[in-house]
């Protein structure tokens, strides 16, 4: 059985492989205290274990609900942002047909997301085009006081209660929360909807592998035990017993760490599958959020190739030397399609008759590989064999525990996110939110 692979042997002259060899104790030593749960944000690691704890009955149960949702409704939208939604996102837009959306012989519902912003234009034509569908909601938020999804699931929750009976509402939502904290743990207890719990050692951001991504991963149509299976497995290829150069995320922390000790400020991480957007998205936020404080930490930013090479390729390949990029890579297609060989050949392109274009599109990813490590952007790849569950189940929980790795390597506690509150004071004092007068007035003397 093939896994995911990781290839640093392209981060010179920055980094050497004999660089990276000499930080094999230090790694392990970050990667023990993380899997001992003794360093810091040590309250925050249940995430390490979600893979082995996943029961049967949990997954079943999950996908009962889930069958249900299915069944009423042609329209899901999941209400959340950060790592309430972008996990799922991730998996479920990897999966997906890219035009699934546009298909009228969907055998699942579209999956929407509201909440993870407060447009009003986006809130209206959503609305809009709710209004006379049949849509469930899957609320999300592990403290359930975040104000984007609040907005969002208020505006949704009225539309369903003005379509239907309060009973079949009950039906059409369920919410992911906290156990017993927060607004939303007490309005769906008072409403009477079905909840599921996200655990209090699990952050946002790695949670993932709980009902907040395997729900909606479950509504979309998607294995959620193949998923969990994946996450397993990579479980089992990152742990303690493993050799440090066999074990991919020990590798990948000590190489990211040496290139940021190097001048490398920003990682982008880089796809050549459109479908690996939110893969992107979710990546930003974990490493971002973790590591991030201190006035430290890697900028994680993203593009899609070949895409981007028509629009941010100039500044990869010649502007300022503070970059180095993380390629994810998916080996194999799902589909097969053929250039065709066409008589005038006016574009010159016969001499690609007949090749796949995935051909083209590897040809295009080395390319830029020796071009961008040429032009001194070292480069990682992380390899996939190809898109399903389970490599996917691989591939999220590899980057999460290289970020737990990672973050000590840092030396920040890579399981907190204290500087996400400052523009929410702000907006709450601008918005005059009860409880925030003394801010509220200091907020108005600097406008
Ligand atoms: O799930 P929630 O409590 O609503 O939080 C949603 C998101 O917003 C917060 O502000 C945090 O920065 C994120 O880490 C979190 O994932």
């Amino acid at each position: 059985m093939k896994n995911l692979t990781i290839d640093v042997s392209q981060v010179a002259p920055e980094v050497t492989q004999d660089m990276i060899n000499k930080e094999q104790d230090n790694i392990l030593k970050q990667l023990k205290t993380l899997t001992d749960k003794s360093g810091k944000g040590n309250d925050f690691l249940g995430w390490l274990d979600l893979p082995d704890n996943i029961d049967g009955d949990q997954v079943m149960s999950i996908e009962k609900t889930a069958a249900r949702l299915r069944g009423k409704a042609d329209y899901v939208v999941v209400v959340g942002i950060g790592g309430s939604y972008l996990g799922a996102r991730a998996v479920i837009d990897a999966l997906n047909d890219s035009f699934d959306q546009l298909k009228d012989d969907r055998k699942n519902p579209a999956i929407l997301y509201a909440g993870q912003n407060i447009g009003e234009d986006y809130t209206y034509e959503m609305l809009d085009l709710l209004k006379d569908k049949s849509f469930g909601v899957i609320v999300i938020s592990k403290s359930g006081t975040t104000t984007e999804p609040a907005i969002g699931f208020r505006v949704l929750k009225e539309l369903l209660e003005t379509k239907y009976d309060k009973e079949e509402v009950k039906e059409r939502i369920v919410a992911v929360t906290d156990a017993s904290k927060g607004a939303l743990r007490t309005l769906a207890e008072q409403e009477g909807y079905e909840t599921y719990v996200i655990p209090d050692d699990v952050g946002g951001r790695f949670s993932v592998l709980t009902p907040v991504g395997l729900l909606p991963i479950a509504v979309a149509g998607y294995s959620i035990s193949e998923l969990v299976r994946g996450a397993k497995e990579m479980k089992a290829l990152t742990g303690t017993d493993i050799p440090f150069d066999k074990n991919p995320a020990a590798v990948y922390a000590a190489a990211r760490n040496l290139l940021y000790q190097k001048g490398k400020k920003i990682e982008i991480m880089v796809n050549y599958q459109p479908k690996l957007h939110y893969v992107s998205e979710w990546w930003k936020q974990l490493y971002g959020e973790s590591e991030g404080k201190e006035h430290k930490g890697i900028f994680p930013a993203a593009v899609d190739f070949t895409t981007d090479l028509h629009s941010m390729g100039q500044w990869i390949q010649e502007g300022e030397r503070s970059i180095f990029e993380t390629v994810v890579s998916v080996a194999a297609a799902k589909h097969r399609v053929l250039i065709p060989r066409d008589e005038a050949d006016l574009d010159k392109l016969n001499y690609l008759a007949g090749k796949r274009i995935d051909e083209v599109n590897k040809m295009a990813e080395l390319g830029t590989r020796i071009a961008h490590t040429d032009g001194g952007v070292p480069n990682i790849k992380v390899e996939i064999p190809e898109l399903n569950e389970y490599y996917l189940g691989q591939l999220l929980y590899f980057f999460e525990k290289a970020c737990g790795i990672s973050g000590y390597v840092l030396g920040v506690n890579p399981f907190d996110q204290p500087g996400v509150e400052a523009y929410k004071k702000n907006m709450f004092a601008l918005l005059g939110k009860p409880g925030f007068e003394q801010e509220t007035e200091a907020i108005k003397k600097r406008l």
